[in-house]
C-alpha cells in the first residue's frame, strides 16, 4: 500500500489447487506436503447508495476508482492520495457473478478434498452480507431450482447460495469415481464473544466452545452439522440461520450485522478412481464467513446507545482488533517465512478472541483463503475504507499451507500386525542384550543394564562386578603411577562394570520369554571369563557394549515414532513399509555386530556350549524374519482395543487390508461406520428443513462410533431413503451414543455458560443500580435547587409587599399635602390640579414596574428600596 503512487507488491500467490471444473480432480498424493499459499485479496467497492449520493443530507460523494489493470485502487480525497494494489478489485458496477467467478475455484477445490475459506471484512454498511449471501431480503424460497440436485439462482444471489449449488453440481460429476459422498453443514455465529448455533439456537441461549484435537482440528462442540441431501436442503438452512442472526439498525445499516457468522460445509466422500488401487477417503471443509462490520465510535452520533448496543459494538470491535493483530503476526511470519524457510514463526493471538480462534485453522493452517474486502466509496468513510484496506494488504502476505485431506480407513488388523511386532522387537531386544525396553526412549549412555528378569542374582553379580572394575582400575592407576604413566580416567559411578570373574551357572541365565540368543550367550561367557584381562580391554569392552546398546535402542525408538507418525496420518503406508525395512536392516546389522562383538570378547566365539549354535540359530531364525507385511489380509481381533467396533464392516477389495471402513452408498447398501477420529456423537433429529442432523462432541473417536445416519448423496435423490434418524436405531450399536460422559460434559458446559450469563446479568445490575443512585441524587440536587429558588421567590414577594406598602403610605403623606396646599388654593382648581397630576404620577409608576423597577425619573423612586437585583 503506497501513497500517492502504484507500490511494488508481491505477484499474485499460485497455488496448484484445481482451478476449473473440468481439470478438478483430486491428485493422489503429491499435495500431501503442505503447499505455502497466501491468502487472495480481492477489493470489491460497493455503489453509493440512494441515500448517500443524497448530497443535501451526507454531502457524501465517490471517492474510490478501480485503475484498468483490475488489481489497483485509488482513492482520491483532498486529504488523502492513496494507491493500493490487489489479487483482484471490482468496481461497484460488478454483478455477484464476477465476483463468484473469482472465487468458485473454493467450491471446486473442497469437491476434490481441500479445505478452503472465504471470508468478508469491512465495515458496516460495505456490503459484506450482500457479497456473501445476496441483498437484502434475498429469498430462496423465490429461487427456482430446476431439480433438487441442480438448483438455478437469480442473479443476485451471492457467495454463498453459489458455491452450494457448484459444490452439488461437482459432487454429481461422474468422472470422479465417487461413490459415496455426505455433506454436512452447520452455522455458527459469535455474538458477544460467545458461540451459538444458528439452526438449532435462535434466541441465543445456549453458548457453545471451541475445541481443539490432533488429527480432528478446531471444531465447536455442541454444534449441529446437518447431512444434507442436496442443494435444495442446503439453501434452505442458509436461509434460516440468516433469520437468526442478530441483526440491529446502525447509522450505516438498516439491518447491520451484529454478530461474526460462519457458514461451514463439510464433504465427505469416498472415491475409487480408474486405474488407481482401491479406495480412497476425502474429507474437507468450506468456511464461508461473513464478518460483522468494524464501526467508530462515534460519540455525537451514537449518544442514543443502549447499553446492548454499547456491548455489541465494543465487541465486534474488539474481536476484529484480535484479528487484526493476528493477521499483523502471520503476515510478519510470512515474511519472515520467504525470506527464510528456517525461520520460526513468531506468536499469533489467536487465543484471545473466539473469532479468531474459529478461524485460526483458515488463517494459518491448512486452508485455501480467500479474503474479500468490502469498501464504501462514500467521503465519510475515508478513515474506515483506509483502515480495511490496510488490513487487506497486511493479509496479503499471510501463507496457509494448503494440503490434500486424504483420511485412510483405519486399518484394524494391520495396527495389531503393527503394535504385535514391535512387542516382538521389544522381547527381542530383551533377550539379546537384556535392555530394560520399557524405559527405552529414556535410555541414557551408561546406564546400569538390569540383569535378566529370570536370574534374580544377576544384580547383585554384577553390582560386584562393577566393584571390581573400580578396584581394578585403581590398581592399574597405582601401578602406572609407579612406573611413571599418566594415569587412566575412572570409569564413574554410572560406568557399566563387569562381575569379578567366576563360574557361572547355566541354569541361572534363563531368557526371558524362553527365546535364548547368541547374544545372551555370548553374556553368559562374559560372565564366565577365566582369561585375565587388562581393564583397559575391559573398558572397551563396555563401552562396545553401550555403543551397541544406544544404536538398538535408538532404532526401536524409531520404529515406535515411524509407525506412531502413520497412526496419526503423517506418513503414507509406503513411507512407513521402506521405514520399517530400512529400520529392520540396520536392526540386524546392529545384532550380527553384537553377537560378533560377545563372541571376540569370549576370545574368537570360544566357550559356546552345544546348544548355544542352536539356540543362535533360532534366535537368527527370528530376527531376520520379515517386518509385517503391511498388506497381507489379516484377521480382525475382536479382543483388541486398537480393533473396530463390531458394526465394523471388512472391505476385502482395499489395498489397506481386510477391515476397511467404508461408507454407506445410497439407497440399501449395507451401513457401516468409520473408524477415523472425526469427532461426532449426540443425536439426530429433523429439523424444520426435514434434514437430519448430529452434534459435534468432545471425546475420542475410537471409543465410540458415533457417526451420523447421513442421508448420502445420491445422484438420483430419493427423499424416502433419507432418514432423520434417531438414537442409533437402524445399526446395533452404530447410533448417535449419547453416554453419560457426553451428557455431564454438556451440562458442565450450560453450567458454565449460565454462570457467565450470571455474571454478566450482574454486571448489568450493578451498573443500573449506580445509574439509579445517579438520577436519585440528581433529583434531589435539583430538589434543592427548587426550593432555594422558592425561597429566594418568597423573599422577593415579601420585599415587593414592604415596598408598595412604604410607597402607599409615601403617596397617602404626598396627597395629604397636596389636598393640603389645594385648600390653600379653592376647592375645584385644586380638586382639578390634583387628578391630573396624580393621573401622570400613576402612569409613570405602571411604567416604572412594567421596566422592572421604579424609573429613574420618577418623583416616587426611592433608592433605599432597590434590592440591586433589576427589580423582581
Ligand atoms: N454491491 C452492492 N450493490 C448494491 N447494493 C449494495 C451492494 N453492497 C451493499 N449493498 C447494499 O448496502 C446495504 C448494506 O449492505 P450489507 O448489509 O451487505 O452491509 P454489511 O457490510 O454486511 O454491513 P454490516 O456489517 O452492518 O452487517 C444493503 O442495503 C445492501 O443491499
Amino acid at each position: 500500500m503506497s501513497e500517492g503512487g502504484a507500490p511494488p507488491f508481491p505477484p499474485t500467490s499460485s497455488t496448484n489447487l484445481p482451478t476449473t471444473a473440468a481439470t478438478a480432480t483430486a491428485p493422489s498424493t503429491n499435495l500431501d506436503i503442505p503447499t505455502p499459499t497466501s491468502i487472495e485479496v480481492l477489493i470489491r467497492v460497493r455503489p453509493l447508495l440512494h441515500h448517500e449520493s443524497d448530497t443535501s443530507t451526507r454531502a457524501a460523494s465517490c471517492i474510490i476508482s478501480t485503475l484498468s489493470d483490475n488489481q489497483t485502487v485509488a482513492i482520491n480525497h483532498p486529504n488523502k492520495q492513496l494507491q493500493c494494489k490487489y489479487d483482484y478489485s471490482f468496481p461497484p458496477t460488478c454483478a455477484q457473478s464476477d465476483i463468484y467467478d473469482r472465487v468458485s475455484q473454493c467450491a471446486t477445490a473442497l469437491a476434490n478434498g481441500f479445505n478452503a475459506t472465504i471470508f468478508a471484512y469491512g465495515q458496516t454498511g460495505s456490503g459484506k452480507t450482500h457479497t456473501m449471501f445476496g441483498p437484502d431480503g434475498y429469498d430462496v424460497r423465490r429461487t427456482s431450482y430446476g431439480g433438487p440436485n441442480h438448483a438455478v439462482l437469480n442473479e443476485a444471489a451471492g457467495v454463498i447460495p453459489r458455491s452450494i449449488v457448484q459444490i452439488f453440481k461437482e459432487l454429481n460429476r461422474k468422472d470422479l469415481g465417487i461413490v459415496s459422498t455426505t455433506v454436512y453443514v452447520s452455522f455458527v455465529q459469535v455474538y458477544n464473544e460467545q458461540l451459538y448455533d444458528m439452526l438449532r439456537d435462535p434466541r441465543r441461549s445456549s453458548s457453545l466452545e471451541i475445541h481443539e484435537e490432533p488429527g480432528v482440528g478446531i471444531y465447536v462442540s455442541g454444534l449441529s452439522e446437518y447431512a444434507v441431501r442436496n442443494a435444495g436442503d442446503c439453501l434452505a438452512l442458509v436461509k434460516l440461520g440468516e433469520e437468526n442472526r442478530a441483526i440491529r439498525e446502525t447509522h450505516m445499516n438498516t439491518a447491520s450485522s451484529r454478530s461474526h457468522s460462519l457458514f461451514q460445509i463439510v464433504v465427505e466422500q469416498t472415491r475409487i478412481e480408474d486405474g488407481a488401487e482401491g479406495e480412497r477417503v476425502l474429507k474437507s471443509k468450506f468456511n464461508l464467513v461473513d464478518l460483522a462490520g468494524s464501526e467508530k465510535w462515534d460519540t455525537k452520533k451514537d449518544r442514543k446507545f443502549e447499553t446492548e448496543q454499547i456491548e455489541e459494538l465494543t465487541n465486534i470491535n474488539l474481536s476484529l482488533y484480535t484479528l487484526g493483530r493476528c493477521i499483523a503476526a502471520l503476515s510478519k511470519n510470512g515474511k519472515a517465512l520467504q525470506k527464510d524457510p528456517d525461520a520460526i514463526p513468531g506468536h499469533v493471538p489467536y487465543r484471545e478472541s473466539k473469532l479468531t480462534r474459529l478461524l485460526q485453522d483458515s488463517l494459518g493452517g491448512n486452508s485455501k483463503t480467500i479474503l474479500i474486502a468490502t469498501l464504501s466509496p462514500a467521503s465519510d468513510c475515508l478513515d474506515e475504507t483506509i483502515s480495511t484496506l490496510r488490513f487487506a494488504d497486511r493479509a496479503h502476505s499471510v501463507m496457509t499451507f494448503v494440503k490434500l485431506n486424504e483420511k485412510r480407513p483405519v486399518d484394524h488388523a494391520l495396527v495389531q500386525r503393527l503394535q504385535s511386532e514391535v512387542a516382538r522387537l521389544r522381547a527381542l531386544l530383551k533377550d539379546g542384550g537384556q535392555v530394560d525396553l520399557s524405559t527405552i526412549t529414556g535410555v541414557t549412555p551408561g546406564t546400569p543394564r538390569r540383569a535378566a528378569a529370570a536370574d534374580p542374582d544377576s544384580g547383585p553379580a554384577l553390582q560386584a562386578a562393577l566393584e571390581k572394575i573400580i578396584a581394578l582400575e585403581t590398581e592399574n592407576n597405582k601401578l602406572r603411577k609407579r612406573l611413571g604413566m599418566p594415569e587412566l580416567p575412572a570409569s564413574g559411578p554410572t560406568a557399566p562394570r563387569l562381575s569379578t570373574p567366576q563360574r557361572h551357572t547355566p541354569g541361572k541365565f534363563a531368557i526371558v520369554g524362553g527365546g535364548n540368543s547368541s547374544a545372551a550367550d555370548a553374556l553368559r561367557n562374559l560372565g564366565d571369563m577365566h582369561s585375565p584381562r587388562t581393564s583397559e580391554e575391559t573398558k572397551g569392552h563396555l563401552n562396545e557394549v553401550r555403543t551397541s546398546h544406544e544404536s538398538v535402542t535408538a532404532i526401536m525408538t524409531d520404529l515406535e515414532r515411524v509407525t506412531s507418525r502413520f497412526f496419526t496420518f503423517d506418513i503414507e503406508e509406503e513411507e512407513l513399509k521402506d521405514s520399517v525395512l530400512k529400520l529392520m536392516r540396520s536392526f540386524k546389522k546392529e545384532k550380527k555386530s553384537y553377537i560378533e562383538m560377545f563372541q571376540r570378547m569370549d576370545g574368537g566365539g570360544g566357550g559356546g556350549s552345544g546348544s548355544k549354535s542352536k539356540k543362535s540359530k533360532k534366535s537368527k531364525q527370528t530376527l531376520t524374519s520379515t517386518p509385517p507385511s503391511l498388506t497381507s489380509p489379516q484377521q480382525y481381533n475382536p479382543n483388541s482395543m486398537a480393533g473396530p467396533p463390531s458394526t465394523f464392516k471388512k472391505d476385502n477389495n482395499s489395498p489397506f487390508g481386510s477391515s476397511s471402513p467404508s461408507r454407506t452408498v445410497g439407497g440399501g447398501a449395507e451401513e457401516v461406520m468409520a473408524a477415523e477420529s472425526f469427532k461426532s456423537g449426540g443425536r439426530t433429529a429433523a429439523t424444520s428443513v426435514g434434514v437430519a442432523y448430529r452434534i459435534r462432541e468432545r471425546g475420542a473417536a475410537a471409543d465410540k462410533a458415533k457417526t451420523a445416519a447421513p442421508s448420502t448423496l445420491s445422484p438420483q435423490h430419493n427423499p424416502h431413503k433419507v432418514m432423520a434418524r434417531t438414537g442409533g436405531a437402524s445399526v446395533e450399536g452404530s447410533g448417535w451414543i449419547q453416554t453419560e460422559e457426553d451428557e455431564e460434559a454438556k451440562l458442565r458446559q450450560e453450567l458454565k455458560a449460565a454462570k457467565a450469563r450470571m455474571k454478566k446479568q450482574m454486571e448489568m445490575q450493578e451498573w443500573l443500580e449506580k445509574k439509579e443512585e445517579k438520577a436519585l441524587k440528581q433529583m434531589d440536587e435539583e430538589e434543592e435547587v427548587r426550593k432555594q429558588y422558592q425561597k429566594e421567590q418568597k423573599e422577593k414577594d415579601k420585599q415587593f409587599r414592604n415596598r408598595a406598602k412604604k410607597q402607599k403610605r409615601k403617596l397617602e403623606k404626598y396627597y395629604q399635602k397636596l389636598r393640603q396646599e389645594m385648600g390653600a388654593l379653592g376647592v375645584e382648581q385644586g380638586e382639578a390640579a390634583i387628578l391630573e397630576r396624580g393621573d401622570l404620577e400613576r402612569e409613570s409608576l405602571d411604567e416604572s414596574q412594567d421596566q422592572g423597577g421604579y424609573g429613574a425619573g420618577s418623583p416616587f423612586r426611592d433608592d433605599s428600596f432597590d434590592d440591586g437585583a433589576g427589580g423582581y
